[in-house]
């Protein structure tokens, strides 16, 4: 067992464990905590009074003692239902504990994960990071649910060790052992051997046991990448079913599903041997304290209630001291969880930990309005420079055309300007409080109402007419009686519908600088026109960078800045009619 929980130690359980434990709630927990494992006490100690409820009753059925009878069943009621109370709300306030210490677990790991936004850094920088969402939203309960159950319980069964094992002792006697000549007195020999019999049974548990500790985890995860495919199957239906790519799938599908099997055969076969095992123990419990206890009982030393009485206690002592043999499942789960928690938890840190190598300057109030790029490199995670030692100028209203080959860098230098690209050096100056806005080709829309859709991230706040307008400005207006239906909108509307959503976005938010990255592909070269000339008119101070292949993208900006891939760069003016 030590083992085991040296494995879940090491593999930062503490880390993952104090936090809750240490905040600004700790008083309110920790007094929570105590009570419930107050009430686990007061259990123990109610089933000590029943144990010892059972040597009177027997003793009275034994000795033919009819008026204690009715006494002894009211103390047992009595004595049974305060049990039934104090277990069912030990129970309830456990689950409080947990749903209290799973929200804040939760909230934190939600906050890590889109703190500077790790949630694209892992998924955009890092390949070996598995499903957050899962780790979020099941391992997180499932780590506080199995370690209280395991906290609670391993107190609540050490105190029943110390309680019964006392009970026990005193029933016990002395034993004696012929040894030659000589006798050996055993003194409380039946709690000695529950302990010994408790101890064998727990080291042959961990023995058959521990390979469920990486079986377990290897489920979770196959069970997770079968998840995954069909759910990247689900968003990119379309695709799929444009290129017949059922046959693929389904191969990929069949093939992720195979190990989830394969892995589960392997854990039914080794969880049907731990089976055999627990219930095997469990069986022989039974009987071995009646035949420990049978030598006493016929020596007519011990009456009929203690016999009784030491086949209760026997079975609690050795509940208790076996409490890890039938806890073991829980344990192995406890570790694969804490596992993949803290892989997850060092994933997110690692990613955060990704110094941004662009320094990001804001001029101060007053001074020139321009975005000023001064010895800017821009460079891939294995170090390839994209583009390198850009100084240039982009003055307030400027329109900027991006142009180069597929691959070039585009894309990376749009992401290394709006901050979130952290490969790269140099810096870059922006005027104080300058807000940019980035419109990728397809434009992200979130779950909920259009209205949300079109002010995201900003709040759905402002003048509905305004609203209205920009919907009509932008070729929308038929959406303007649905501004309120809740719906997955990316589905609903074509990719030129969003991409002019996007548009209608950028009217709403007005920011001071935006940046367009193939954000006019799906719209005929007209609506293109229209698009950007409705920018201009509308909001004629702001910057505007784009990126595109089109050559009709060359009237609607004033400059062009060509990336040659290999590092160099290039700026030139746009002539008036190209
Ligand atoms: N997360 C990443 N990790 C490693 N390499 C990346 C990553 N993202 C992009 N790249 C590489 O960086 C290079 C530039 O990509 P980028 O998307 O910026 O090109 P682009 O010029 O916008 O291309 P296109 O015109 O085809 O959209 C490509 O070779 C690409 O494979």
């Amino acid at each position: 067992m030590w083992f085991v929980l040296k494995g879940i130690f090491w593999r930062g359980f503490w880390r993952i464990f104090r936090g809750y434990w240490s905040s600004e709630h700790k008083w309110k927990a920790r007094g929570l905590l105590a009570f419930v494992i107050a009430l686990n006490f007061f259990d123990v100690y109610l089933l000590v009074r029943i144990n010892t409820w059972y040597n009177k009753f027997y003793n009275a059925l034994q000795q033919y003692q009819a008026d204690q009878f009715w006494p002894l069943v009211g103390t047992f009621t009595l004595l049974a239902m305060l049990h039934i109370v104090v277990a069912v709300y030990a129970i309830y306030l456990r689950q409080m504990v947990q749903i209290k210490w799973r929200t804040w677990l939760t909230d934190q790991y939600l906050g890590r994960w889109m703190r500077k936004q790790v949630y694209y850094r892992l998924q955009v920088l890092r390949s070996d990071t598995d499903n957050p969402d899962q780790r979020i939203s099941e391992d997180i309960n499932q780590f506080v649910a199995l370690t209280l159950q395991l906290l609670i319980g391993f107190l609540k069964q050490l105190t029943t060790l110390a309680a019964f094992g006392v009970v026990l002792w005193n029933l016990s006697g002395a034993f004696t052992v012929p040894f030659g000549s000589r006798e050996f007195v055993i003194y409380g020999y039946m709690f000695w051997f529950s302990l010994l019999y408790s101890m064998v049974g727990t080291v042959c548990a961990h023995l058959v046991g521990r390979r469920l500790i990486g079986l377990n985890f290897d489920q979770q995860r196959f069970e997770a990448d079968f998840r995954f495919n069909m759910m990247r199957v689900r968003e990119n239906s379309e695709s799929v079913a444009f290129y017949r790519g059922e046959q693929p799938e389904s191969v990929g599908f069949r093939e992720r599903f195979a190990k989830v099997i394969r892995n589960y055969w392997q854990l039914m076969r080794q969880t049907k041997l731990l089976n055999f095992y627990v219930n095997g123990y469990g069986q022989l419990a039974i009987i071995v304290p009646l035949v420990l206890a049978a030598p006493q009982y016929f020596a007519g030393t011990m009456a009929l209630g203690g016999l009784m009485q030491t086949v209760s206690a026997f079975g609690r002592v050795q509940d208790a001291l076996s409490y890890f043999v039938d806890s073991y499942d829980t344990i192995a789960q406890l570790a694969a969880v804490t596992r993949r928690l803290a892989g997850f938890t060092s994933h997110m840190e690692e990613a955060a930990s990704i110094p941004n190598g662009v320094v990001r300057r804001e001029t101060p109030a007053g001074a020139e309005k321009a975005v000023s790029l001064n010895e800017l490199q821009v460079c891939l995670p294995d170090g390839r420079t994209l583009l390198r030692d850009c100084t240039l100028k982009l003055p307030q209203g400027c329109r900027v055309l991006i142009t180069g080959a597929s691959g070039c860098g585009k894309s990376t230098l749009l992401r290394t300007l709006s901050g979130i690209w952290p490969y790269g050096s140099g810096s870059l100056t922006l005027p104080q409080g300058t807000r940019v806005l980035f419109l990728p080709q397809r434009p992200y829309l979130p779950l909920g109402s259009l209205r949300r859709a079109l002010y995201y991230p900003l709040s759905a706040s402002g003048s509905e007419d305004r609203l209205k307008e920009v919907l009509r400005l932008v070729g929308l207006e038929a959406f303007i009686a649905r501004l309120d239906d809740r719906d997955d909108w990316s589905r609903i509307l074509s990719l030129g519908e969003q991409q002019r959503l996007a548009f209608a976005r950028v009217l709403l938010v007005k920011p001071d600088c935006v940046f367009l990255d193939e954000a006019t592909s799906a719209l005929d070269e007209a609506r293109e026109q229209e698009m950007y000339d409705l920018l201009r008119r509308q909001l004629p101070a702001m910057s505007v960078v784009s990126v595109g292949h089109r050559s009709t993208l060359f009237a609607r900006h004033e400059e062009e800045l060509h990336l040659f891939g290999d590092g160099s760069w290039r700026i030139r003016s746009i002539p008036a009619k190209v």
